[in-house]
Formats: structure tokens, C-alpha cells, sequence
């Protein structure tokens, strides 16, 4: 199976050195040609992914165009808030990808204005082509080294595709699940890095571990809720894209949400932090636009309003603590 992999950051370009080993044809393709160049000399991504070599079995594209003409699968490894950009240089080339069978968001966000998952955006650019969605624990670095990892592809409805790009993507290393909750998949990925900026304010504060216990299973609870009533089947969030991808990103070192909210709690600002990030923190815009979105529809989501409070209207910490902490008592 033939696989394009546009963008070239840590992501993407992990991706792409797995879809390689398991021997497919996949063509990364950076946004910038000189990215490009540097990445098809070096067979180093020095600025995403550095210490990782990239096979020279995976091949550097720049122009979409050739690209397109071969690919069967297009796996979008951009942050969510570029996606339609990126969808809209697919369609401008549409009638070349004559093999194109499916087009796959591998980002883990919300478009803030339109509140749109990446499904829905790709329905929305690319019209008629099929949507679906890769996510799951999965830590770039550890999946380019080849270590084991779990994940689930969701699509709208299982089809024959599902299954057959299912079995081409799962490897000694990776064990892919499929799933048709593609509501539930995508809120799962958008929550989760949202509430792991959360879990990074609680590792920054030090005050120990069962308040971070405290607030992911409350925030496994909100992310329910904000999925039942936004047509997600609870269970989903039980699974890889829930309640795994929480648990990795808000216990690991290296996750850009967690280590953005620990610097957060440490003293520096979230404009400050943003500013010099040369790699994107998904949670912030999304935790944006889905705080947006819940308070549109009434759905009550305490842990996600503060987050939003402390992030856009510079309210401190420890109120926000004090304000949790004394929500009405209720019932589990
Ligand atoms: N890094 C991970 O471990 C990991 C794992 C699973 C999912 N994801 C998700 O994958 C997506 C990409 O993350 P990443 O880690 O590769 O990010 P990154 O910060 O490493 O790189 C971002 C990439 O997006 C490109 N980009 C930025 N703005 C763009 C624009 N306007 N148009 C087109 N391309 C643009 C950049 O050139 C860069 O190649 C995110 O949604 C992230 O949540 C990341
Ligand atoms: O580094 P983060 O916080 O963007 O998380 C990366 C992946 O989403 C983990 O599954």
C-alpha cells in the first residue's frame, strides 16, 4: 500500500520511518522545501525528531503533485489548526490522485472558530473522499525507535479499506485497533491534550500524587460527558484514544502538553511559552476552542472552563485550585 505522509514534524516523520519498516512505499513531505533538501542529505529530522535516522527507504517529497499521483493512503501530520490549509493543497490537486483511497488526520485537535474535529474538516475540503483518524499513546520518539505501542484508527463505518489499511499499518511493533466512533476517537486525542496541560500544573505545583489521580479521573468523567453530548459512545473514552493517550501524556517527560502545563505552574506564562515553542502544543488551541464549543451547548465541564480561565483570561492558579477544590459536594 502506497502512503504519503504530509508534514514533516515529530509525528510525521516517526510515521513515516514505521510505514518504511514495515516495507511500504511512503513519501514524507515537508512543508518547506528546504526542510526538504535537509531531510533527504541529512536523513536526520535535526529540528523534530534529532538523534533518529531516516531510513533511505523512505522517500522526501516536496511537490504534492507526484506525490499524490501514487499515494493510496494520505495520513495529515500537521497540528490540527493547519489541517485545512493542508487539506486545501490536496484538493487543489485532486484530479492527479487518481490511487487515493483514503485521507487520514493523524492530529490530535479542535479548529478553533469552526469547533471542526479533522474528520470534519477533511469532509469539509475534500469533498467525497474518505475521512478517518489515527490515534492513540503513542510518544513519536519511542515509535521511531520501533518500541511497542498500541493504537486505534477510527472511520466513520468499517469497510473493507478499514481492514485492509488496519493489517498494512500494524507491525510486530504496533498494534492497531479499528473503531467507527470516529466522534469518540477524535474528542478523545483533543481532551486528553487538554487536560494533560492540567497534569503538568499539578507536577509544576508539587503537591504530590494524589491530586494528579484526582484530576484525571475527573477529567475522564468531563471528557464522557462532553462526548456523549456531542454524539461520542462513552466507552470510546475507555480506550486507547481516552483513557490510554491521558494516562501517556499526562504521566510522560516529553509530552509538549504536560511540560507546557508544568512550566506554567513554575512561573512562566502561556503567551511566553507558546511564543518560543518550536513545537506545537495542541491542548492550548484546542482547549480554546472546545471550552468554546461546551459553554455554545451547556455542557458542564469545571476542569476544562478553569484550564481555559488560567490559559486566555490570566487567572492565577491558586484560584483556580481554591475554586475546584470548592465546587458543591456531590455524588461520583
Ligand atoms: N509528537 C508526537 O508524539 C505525536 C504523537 C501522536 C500525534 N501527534 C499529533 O500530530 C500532530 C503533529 O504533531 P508533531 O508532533 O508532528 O508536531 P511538531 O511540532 O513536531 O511539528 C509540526 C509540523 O507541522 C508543520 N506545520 C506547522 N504549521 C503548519 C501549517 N500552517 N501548515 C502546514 N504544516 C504546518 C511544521 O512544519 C512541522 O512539520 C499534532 O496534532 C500532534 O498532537 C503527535
Ligand atoms: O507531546 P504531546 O503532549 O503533544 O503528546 C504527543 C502524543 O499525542 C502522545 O500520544
Amino acid at each position: 500500500m502506497n502512503f504519503a505522509v504530509i508534514g514533516a514534524g515529530a509525528w510525521g516523520t516517526a510515521f513515516a520511518i514505521h510505514l518504511s519498516r514495515l516495507g511500504h512505499p511512503a513519501t514524507l513531505v515537508p512543508r518547506r522545501f528546504e526542510q526538504a533538501l535537509a531531510l533527504a542529505s541529512g536523513h536526520e529530522n535535526t529540528e523534530h525528531l534529532p538523534g533518529v535516522e531516516i531510513p533511505s527507504s523512505v522517500q522526501i517529497g516536496h511537490e504534492l503533485t507526484p506525490v499524490l499521483m501514487e499515494a493510496e493512503v494520505v495520513l495529515l501530520a500537521c497540528p490540527a489548526q493547519a489541517l485545512r490549509e493542508t487539506c486545501g493543497r490536496i484538493q487543489k490537486n485532486r484530479a492527479h490522485a487518481t490511487q487515493l483511497r483514503f485521507v487520514i488526520s493523524l492530529a490530535k485537535g479542535v479548529e478553533t472558530g469552526t469547533h471542526l474535529r479533522p474528520s470534519e474538516i477533511i469532509n469539509a475540503t475534500i469533498p467525497g473522499v474518505r475521512a478517518g483518524i489515527l490515534s492513540g499513546p503513542t510518544n513519536a520518539g519511542e515509535v521511531a525507535l520501533g518500541k511497542l505501542a498500541a493504537m486505534v484508527l477510527a472511520t466513520a463505518r468499517a469497510c473493507s479499506d478499514t481492514a485492509e489499511i488496519q493489517a498494512a499499518i500494524s507491525g510486530p511493533n504496533l498494534r492497531v485497533y479499528t473503531s467507527d466512533d470516529i466522534v469518540g476517537v477524535e474528542l478523545g486525542g483533543a481532551l486528553k491534550n487538554v487536560y494533560a496541560i492540567a497534569a503538568g500544573v499539578c507536577d509544576g505545583l508539587r503537591r504530590g500524587d494524589n491530586v494528579k489521580a484526582a484530576l484525571l479521573t475527573r477529567a475522564l468523567a468531563e471528557m464522557i460527558r462532553v462526548g456523549q453530548a456531542l454524539g461520542a459512545r462513552p466507552e470510546t473514552f475507555y480506550g486507547l484514544s481516552g483513557f490510554g493517550d491521558l494516562i501517556a501524556t499526562s504521566y510522560g517527560s516529553w509530552s509538549r502538553n504536560r511540560t507546557f502545563g508544568q512550566h506554567l505552574a513554575e512561573g512562566r506564562t502561556a503567551g511566553e511559552i507558546i511564543s518560543t515553542s518550536h513545537s506545537v502544543i495542541e491542548g492550548y488551541r484546542t482547549a480554546q476552542s472546545l471550552a468554546g464549543l461546551c459553554a455554545e451547548r451547556g455542557i458542564d465541564t469545571p476542569v476544562l472552563n478553569e484550564i481555559h480561565a488560567v490559559l486566555f483570561k490570566q487567572k492565577p492558579l491558586d484560584q483556580t485550585i481554591t475554586d475546584l477544590m470548592g465546587r458543591n459536594l456531590k455524588a461520583e
